[in-house]
């Protein structure tokens, strides 16, 4: 029985949908926060036409958000001031939408509770749709990942690889192992198709092979993901791509204040991805985050 925690797809899908077309025109109207504004930088002159409020917003250059600099600016001030909607009216239950838009089979559904079970957080439905996507896009032949669980995630990028790739798994847990084992089996793959590795990461990535990977997928210790940046920069082939989970600490990322170290780590791995020159960066927001970076 799928527990509370999991989705359900349809039902979910049906009363948002009903939800966002019989909102209110208003709410539905675009709504640019201060917030956001100040994150992705704005022009001090708003192009013609823009309506009188929102010519109100301040001018002056934004500065630091929670110790993150200022970004290099790439989102210019008309993408924000003129009609693309990057930020909703209803925005979570936009959110909430797009998180549960690709349905999750039944195989899927075990896994997840099973991670309830053992105290575990998968990947949320969304995050494991983009990785599944992003495996396709890449044609993965070779994925790495630091995290199995009882291996929701890798149902997710299992199901994008190509049919003869093979996932690399790494956890420090055999028994959640077994579990993703099962879980692989229940939803159709061949045993060749996994490759697991018990124990701890930073202990088993330096045995793997240089530029062998096309994905690495990081969701094991978050105290540990600037070494796991590295190593998967040198794990993966040019063009492939390093995803790491969970980084926006259920919004502590990109909260004033102090932080716990875990949530420190995580702000220092944001800022290594964005200004690594070996990178092209971008943080999707799914599930808690997903930062992503494909190897130049
Ligand atoms: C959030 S769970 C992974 C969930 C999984 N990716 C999924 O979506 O189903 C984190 C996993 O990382 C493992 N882990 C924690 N520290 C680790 C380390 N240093 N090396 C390898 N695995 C580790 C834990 O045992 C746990 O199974």
């Amino acid at each position: 029985m799928p527990s509370p925690a999991c989705p359900a797809p349809a039902g979910i899908t049906n009363a948002l949908l009903t939800a966002v077309r019989g909102a209110p025109r208003a709410a539905r109207q675009v709504v640019v926060t201060a917030s956001a504004t100040a994150v992705m930088g704005h022009s001090s002159r708003p192009p013609a036409g823009t309506p009188r409020a929102a010519r109100s917003l301040p001018s002056s250059t934004p500065g630091p958000i929670c110790g993150f600099p200022v970004p290099t600016v790439t989102v210019t001030a008309r993408q924000l001031w003129g009609q693309e909607r990057a930020i909703t009216g209803n925005r979570q239950t936009s959110w909430t939408f797009a998180d549960a838009f690709v349905a999750e089979d039944e195989a899927l559904l075990w896994a997840r509770d099973q991670a309830h079970a053992a105290g575990l957080r998968p990947v949320s439905p969304g995050t494991g749709a983009v990785l599944r996507m992003l495996c396709a896009t890449l044609d993965a032949k070779a994925v790495a990942e630091i995290g199995t669980g009882t291996g929701v995630s890798g149902i997710h990028l299992l199901g994008g690889m190509r049919p003869d790739g093979v996932l690399t798994t790494v956890d420090t847990e055999p028994d959640c192992q077994q579990f993703a084992r099962e879980a692989f089996r229940a939803a159709g793959f061949a045993a060749n198709r996994a490759r697991f590795i018990p124990g701890r990461a930073l202990d088993v990535l330096p045995r793997l092979a240089d530029g062998g990977y096309d994905l690495v997928f990081c969701d094991g210790d978050r105290m540990e993901g600037l070494e796991y940046l590295a190593e998967s920069l040198r794990l993966l082939r040019p063009g492939g791509l390093v995803c790491f989970e969970g980084v926006l600490a259920d919004g502590r990322t990109v909260e004033s204040g102090p932080q716990p170290v875990e949530v420190v780590r995580l702000r220092e791995l944001v800022r290594a991805v964005r200004e690594s020159p070996e990178l092209i960066p971008s943080l999707v927001p799914v599930g808690d985050g997903l930062l992503c970076g494909v190897r130049r």
